[in-house]
């Protein structure tokens, strides 16, 4: 059976058992819920956003267009990422599971370039007000790069893909920016470039729409995202307040009581 995916041909099998498990930590289960908590937190409303989940050679992927709080696991795509590798034309999605009457979602290359090229557990997608607000201003700047210091909660964030332990308080917290295109999958060799180009960055933001964030496991992917939105709405009030983003100031001595 073939079906029409992402304007491609892909190849089908109803492999349901692969969706199917009590455990509420199986990527199918996750996926939906995860998608739940982040519709609460305006990162995934609208059908906008989502995530997917690597488990080995287990790619497990969302549907498109769909409300992304009220997935169903019955709702969710496997895909091989070694029989995507091999596969000769890249484009060709090789879903080993696939539910009737959807598409994938547009993000899958944008979610296959992080779980080959970052080797990550877990990417997440989001449409949130603060990281779009970010691109805005950085926008205005003509810069291409979100840079912040001194702030407690980029310990949040890990130092870099193969490097052990997260970013101290006296490190700077680097995400690169991407110009939005016409089409998500579009986006995906400027994904791949900024990668490239910032091989510690752990998200990417994509001007006027969101970012993508990852992590080598769903726990990491989940709390970078989670710190990383909170640094973008601190940011946001930041801008308001005319302080700067990276700071030199040194720390402010205790005085003495008298
Ligand atoms: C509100 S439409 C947003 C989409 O075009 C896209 O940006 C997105 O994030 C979700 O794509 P989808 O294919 O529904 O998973
Ligand atoms: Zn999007």
């Amino acid at each position: 059976m073939t079906a029409e995916k992402e304007g491609q041909q892909a190849i089908v099998t109803n492999n349901d058992h692969l969706v199917q498990s009590d455990n509420p930590d199986h990527p199918a289960n996750l996926i939906p819920s995860l998608c739940a908590k982040f519709w609460t937190l305006g990162w995934v409303t609208g059908t906008g956003g989502g995530a997917s989940i690597r488990e080995d050679d287990l790619v497990y992927i969302a549907p498109s267009g769909v409300q992304k709080e009220l997935m169903k696991p019955s709702d969710i795509y496997v895909l091989s990422l070694a029989a995507q590798v091999k596969s000769l034309d890249k484009r060709q999605r090789v879903y080993l599971r696939s539910p009737p009457a959807y598409k994938p979602s547009q993000c899958t290359p944008l979610f296959l370039a992080a779980f080959t090229k970052r080797h990550a557990g877990c990417c997440i997608h989001t449409h949130s007000h603060w990281a779009v607000l970010v691109t805005l201003i950085l926008e205005r700047q003509k810069s291409t790069e979100f840079r912040i210091n001194s702030i407690e909660q980029i310990k949040g964030f890990g130092r870099g893909f193969g490097k052990s332990g997260n970013l101290g308080y006296h490190d700077t917290l680097v995400i690169p920016v991407i110009e939005n295109t016409a089409q998500e999958e579009d986006l995906t060799e400027f994904l791949e470039e900024a990668m490239d180009r910032y091989p510690d960055t752990y998200a990417v933001l994509v001007r006027r729409h969101g970012v993508y964030v990852w992590g080598d496991n769903v726990h990491k992917a989940k709390t970078q995202c989670e710190s990383l939105d909170y640094l973008f709405q601190l940011a946001v009030e930041m801008k308001r307040l005319d302080l700067p983003w990276i700071t030199d100031i040194e720390p402010v001595e205790p005085t003495a009581s008298s």
